[in-house]
């Protein structure tokens, strides 16, 4: 299974731990970056990792800035994306079980590589679970098509 990542200036370092976890856990990564600590606009990277999982070529994307919540706000931008930002693995967990989520986002200057890889394995290992949260999900995705 493919996993689409991209990452700012801030988070170049958390995303090459991330990267290699992620990989060691079994999946492919297509790597967006940035892969320099230069300056950038992470507005083009959750873009690029929204758009990847979007178009079907990645199954879920990892996006990584300082915050996790600029790069998550573009990410989200894209049509049939569902981001979840968070900085505890219950939320990821919740994430993908209630609301699949298809693109998770962290931020590197706010928590550290041992939690981040604790939340990824909460969003990864968990199933959607269908039933009554389709329903909801469905209402998320009606309002994307009204906006
Ligand atoms: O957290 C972020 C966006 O929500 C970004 O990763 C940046 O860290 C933040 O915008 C600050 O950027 P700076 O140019 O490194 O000060």
């Amino acid at each position: 299974m493919k996993i689409a990542m991209a990452n700012d200036h801030s988070a170049v370092e958390m995303k090459n731990e991330i990267k290699a976890y992620v990989e060691s856990k079994g999946y492919e990564v297509i790597d967006f970056g940035t892969n320099s600590s230069e300056s950038c606009d992470y507005p083009a990277y959750g873009e690029k990792v929204g758009r990847a999982v979007a178009s079907g070529e990645a199954k879920y994307g990892i996006a990584i800035c300082g915050t996790g919540i600029g790069i998550g706000i573009a990410a989200g931008k894209v049509n049939g994306v569902r981001v979840c930002t968070c900085s505890e693995p219950y939320s990821a967990r919740m994430s993908r079980k209630h609301n699949d989520t298809n693109v998770l986002t962290f931020g590197a200057r706010v928590i550290g590589v041992e939690m981040a890889k604790m939340i990824v394995d909460e969003w990864l290992d968990n199933e959607y679970e269908g039933g009554r949260h389709q329903r909801r999900v469905d209402m998320l995705m009606e309002i994307e098509k009204n906006a």
